[in-house]
């Protein structure tokens, strides 16, 4: 291919070459935290090569792929040239060699068969014979596979969700589409630590509370939310606070179902909370044009509680929103700690929890998401970029959601233990680790913030069957019970 195609065809996947370098130093930046992370859990024999070395490995295996392309999908894949070879082959015709792609694969075409994988079909593609312990279909999915799902149906048998199409009466959507586009014009992107770098999200967002007693108490100090550091907190409108009292009543009525349905003897989960679901706060998140995206992560549990409901409302741009299992897998349970708390960090993906594959759940405009109880503890989720959007007729190329979230009164940061930075702990559930897979824990969060260190602190949690924190048996003194 001359330079100047192959110039051109880069410019399909990025805006600048400028772009592609930031892209390069994104990959290289995200390898160097994958090596560590795995330095300290496996001997991985390819952990030491540089993009460049790994895109050259790509470029060798698939030379028809331009080089735009093959970043593309090893970005997907957090700079693993395996995994990203097991997506290209998924994507190449399955009686083509991977060196020989179909002749007339752009691209484009090539980035978009390669994130990551293709269903061809719900039920010819995939089967299901056992039900999970939980209730629910086992899932679908195959390694490097991605299972697209529509239907409501198909959304609450596979996943550990469940969906409903066109929620509001649509001019209720538009207004509060209207409004919170406005809103978005000001939201910054988020910024967290990711070791001694801080990084920013591919998204923009703003944390909105309830009552003026937040306000005040959020805006004394910083309030740490899902890993990042907000300093903007602000208060729901009027119309924001309609639209919750629908959302709490749909997501109430999806839980029983939920329950009734999905859990074993037809009984919430062990510490879901048997009370009403009342959102007291919302993230706000605006996506704008395809690139922008959210990656793997699960909702941060320290305010919310362990199995916490979340009710997540799109509006504007239909996009994709994928969830995966986290398969356990064995290791040493200190180290195994440390994974998990560099990967609350840097939201990172594993690719063992890849093992399964992937669902994507299609989001179109005016679509509740809930999230049960039995997904923030075994599945991760994220918002991946899109080769393509449609515009929405109000929104152009920018897409709202507002995840309505439940604060525990019990957990809020003045009733939750300190480390000894003097931050508020941050409770995570182990995922992955066989044995104590489940089990959760108080950690230090000071790491997480812009500038500091952490400490080491660690504590593991305990809680009544409702969810509700047992601080006494864990011999720890919440930080409002240590003030005069
Ligand atoms: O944008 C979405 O649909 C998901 C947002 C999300 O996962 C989050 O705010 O934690
Ligand atoms: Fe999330």
């Amino acid at each position: 291919m001359g330079a100047e195609a192959s110039r051109k065809r880069r410019k399909l996947f990025f805006e600048s070459y400028a772009e592609i370098d930031a892209q390069k130093a994104r990959v290289k930046h995200e390898e160097d935290i994958r090596k560590t992370n795995q330095n300290e859990t496996e001997n991985d024999e390819n952990n030491d090569e540089s993009t460049d070395v790994k895109i050259a490995r790509l470029i060798s295996l698939y030379p028809r792929y331009d080089e735009a392309a093959l970043l593309d999908v090893l970005i997907s894949y957090e700079g693993c040239v395996e995994a990203a070879s097991a997506a290209l082959d998924v994507g190449s015709d399955a009686d083509q060699s991977p060196s020989s792609p179909p002749a007339s694969l752009s691209a484009r075409e090539a980035a978009a068969k390669s994130v990551p994988g293709i269903q061809t079909s719900l039920f010819s593609s995939f089967t299901s014979s056992s039900q999970s312990s939980s209730g629910w279909a086992k899932p679908l999915t195959k390694r490097g596979k991605t299972l697209y799902l529509y239907s409501p149906q198909d959304v609450a048998s596979n996943t550990p969700c469940s969906i409903i199409h066109n929620f509001l009466p649509p001019e209720e959507a538009n207004d509060l589409l209207t409004e919170l586009l406005e809103d978005a014009k000001s939201f910054q992107p988020e910024t967290f630590q990711l070791f001694e770098n801080q990084v920013q999200s591919h998204h923009t967002s703003c944390r909105y509370v309830s009552t003026d007693h937040e306000m005040m108490i959020e805006h004394g100090a910083e309030f740490v939310y899902n890993g990042i550091v907000r300093t903007d907190t602000r208060k729901i409108s009027s119309r924001m606070n309609a639209v919750s009292e629908k959302v709490q009543k749909a997501v109430n009525q999806e839980i029983q179902k939920r329950i009734k349905t999905h859990y074993p003897e037809g009984k919430k989960l062990k510490y879901q909370s048997p009370k009403n679901w009342e959102p007291n706060a919302a993230i706000v998140n605006c996506y704008t044009g395809p690139q922008e995206n959210l990656g793997w992560h699960s909702d941060h549990l320290t305010y919310l509680g362990p199995r916490a409901v979340i009710g997540s409302l799109s509006l504007g741009v239909a996009r994709e929103f994928r969830v995966r299992r986290v398969v356990p897998r064995d290791g040493d349970e200190e180290k195994e700690e440390q994974v998990v708390l560099k990967s609350t960090k840097n939201r990172f993906s594993d690719k063992i929890a890849n093992a399964q594959g992937q669902i994507s759940i299609h989001l179109p405009h005016n679509s509740l998401l809930v999230m049960h109880a039995d997904m923030q503890e075994e599945w991760k989720h994220s918002v991946p970029t899109a080769q393509t959007i449609s515009p929405h007729p109000i929104a152009g190329n920018r897409r709202i959601n507002i995840t309505y979230r439940s604060c525990r009164e019990s957990l809020h940061p003045r009733n939750i233990p300190r480390c000894r930075c003097d931050v508020p702990a941050i409770l995570r559930c182990v995922q992955r680790k066989q044995g104590t897979q489940g089990r959760y824990m108080w950690m230090c969060y000071a790491g997480y913030s812009p500038g500091s260190k952490g400490c080491s602190y660690f504590q593991w949690a305990q809680f009544d069957d409702d969810g509700e924190p047992l601080w006494e048996k864990m011999g720890v003194k919440p930080y409002s019970h240590g003030k005069a």
